[in-house]
């Protein structure tokens, strides 16, 4: 059941209120956020009729940092199924996921009020992003807070294969002592050959060179090679010269089945492959294939293109009982570290968007911001505008707003969307309705907010 906080006196939004389009329900003046930077919170509905779903065990960071500001605030373990997050999600107005969770066109349409997303991960592919932005539904990550993470694990993961102690492993947990050397090695002196060179690819490449690895990378873009690492012209390239190949590059049409039966022969003989991507990177039965005819000396593999909902016995793979195979549930980014600061980072920029309309490190949405509004700019209320990217249309505005005293404005676009804030001053509570309705019946209007 929902958790309600107390409410911090402000007014109410309407019964069948929506963040996604946010009239002035009342326009009685409230004080400012807090005594010592006296900037005025900005919004005008009650926190405590937000509501806000938090999926996939989202770190205790967030919740509390999301209950400190008034928000109903309901939190679930696992992922949802699409039907049961159907109708969990027509009623509420922001919602917090990690990779599991599917924000499907099919589930977005079904959410009549909402008006923000935090993916409290890097990826954001689970996410119908374009169809997001046209509803006007911010979404937001975490760019790099778990990139550490899981450099560390492939570093670990470069060891462990490199002398198959996953398999030594499991035959001891069987009574089995078996110590062999041959195809063991150290990694001094050896290939890591990085496909995707980002956040990731990049923070590896670094660890790896530490531990005496020579680091090649490919990337679709030309980007500067940290240390001695030197990219190569060609995905061919690099998987030829490697003795370990990791695949650190989101999920797109592009990447898609990138690494298949051509490019695994492609490999060395005896040489391992890491992904901790996204599942769908690599084509499974093919890998499998490769690591039974002994073509692969190992793979490590972290992500699946199924990957169970929620903890228990439910996976299945080719890939299970393969020689020298790592399999982890998934867990790259599954830090106390990362999980921590990703739930400061991601729930404070859903409070950002929420309160004061600030769009910066949206991932779909143009990035906007202003500067706050301090406590002795009286009687001021900020519009928030995201409207349909023609020509046109800040004419509109301004002729709407030619009367008033518009003490700061900035837009800007991304593909066919807009978003336009601007903070007016000197406004009476009728001009105030006045600017909503006029703003909001603009015929590109997709969402209009007055704060205040
Ligand atoms: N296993 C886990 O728990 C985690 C998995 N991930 C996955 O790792 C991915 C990468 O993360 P970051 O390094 O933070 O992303 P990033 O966006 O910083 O870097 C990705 C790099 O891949 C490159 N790239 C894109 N398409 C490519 C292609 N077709 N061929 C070659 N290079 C291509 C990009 O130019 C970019 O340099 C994420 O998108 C996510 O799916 C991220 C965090 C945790
Ligand atoms: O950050 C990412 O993209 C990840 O893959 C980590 O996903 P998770 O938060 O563990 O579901």
């Amino acid at each position: 059941m929902p958790s309600t906080n107390e409410t911090n006196g402000a007014p109410a939004v309407p019964a069948n209120g929506s963040l996604a389009s946010s009239a002035p329900a009342n326009v009685e003046r409230k004080g400012s956020i807090s005594g010592s930077n006296k900037v005025k919170l900005l919004k005008p509905f009650n926190t405590a009729n937000i509501k806000i779903l938090l999926l996939e065990n989202i770190n205790e960071t967030a919740v509390t940092g999301l209950r400190n500001q008034g928000y109903q605030v309901e939190t679930y373990a696992k992922a949802l199924s699409e039907d049961v997050l159907i109708e969990k999600i027509r009623d509420i107005h922001c919602i917090g996921i990690r990779s599991k969770t599917k924000l499907t066109r099919k589930v977005l349409e079904a959410a009549e009020k909402l008006g923000v997303i935090g993916c409290f991960c890097i990826g954001t592919n689970q996410v119908d992003l374009e169809y997001a932005a046209q509803r006007g539904i911010a979404v937001f990550n975490s760019p790099f807070s778990n990139s550490r993470s899981v450099a560390e694990l492939v570093i670990a993961e470069i060891v462990l294969l490199s002398r198959q102690l996953g398999d030594r492993n499991q035959e001891m947990h069987q009574g089995i002592w078996s110590k062999v050397s041959a195809n063991c090695y150290e990694i001094r002196g050896k290939t890591l050959g990085i496909v995707g060179y980002g956040h990731i690819g990049s923070q590896l490449s670094v660890l790896a060179e530490a531990m005496g690895m020579r680091v090649r990378f490919h990337d679709v873009v030309p980007l500067m090679p940290l240390g001695t690492s030197k990219q190569v012209d060609s995905l061919n390239e690099l998987l030829e010269i490697s003795d370990f190949v990791t695949l650190h590059v989101p999920e797109t049409e592009e990447t898609k089945n990138m690494i298949g039966e051509h490019e695994l022969n492609r490999m060395k003989k005896g040489s391992f492959l890491i992904n901790a991507s996204r599942g769908t990177v690599v084509h499974i039965p093919a890998l499998a294939k490769a690591l039974r005819s002994g073509h692969l000396g190992g793979a490590a593999v972290d992500v699946f293109p199924k990957e169970p909902a929620a903890n228990g016995k439910f996976f299945e793979s080719e890939l299970i009982g393969c020689p020298n195979t790592l399999l982890t549930p998934h867990i790259g980014g599954s830090t106390e570290e990362a999980q921590s600061m990703i739930g400061i980072e991601v729930s404070q920029a859903l409070i950002k968007f929420i309160n004061n309309g600030t769009s910066i490190g949206a991932v779909n949405f143009p990035e906007v911001d202003l500067r706050a509004i301090r406590d002795e700019e009286e009687n001021s209320i900020r519009l928030c505008y995201t409207h349909q990217n023609v020509p046109g249309v800040l004419r509109q505005i301004t002729d709407i707003l030619a009367e008033h005293n518009v003490d700061k404005q900035f837009s800007d676009s991304k593909g066919k969307i807009a978003y336009l804030m601007a903070d007016i001053s000197d406004v009476t509570p009728e001009q105030i309705q006045e600017i909503y309705r006029r703003v909001s019946e603009t015929p590109t209007n997709i969402v209009t907010r007055v704060l205040y």
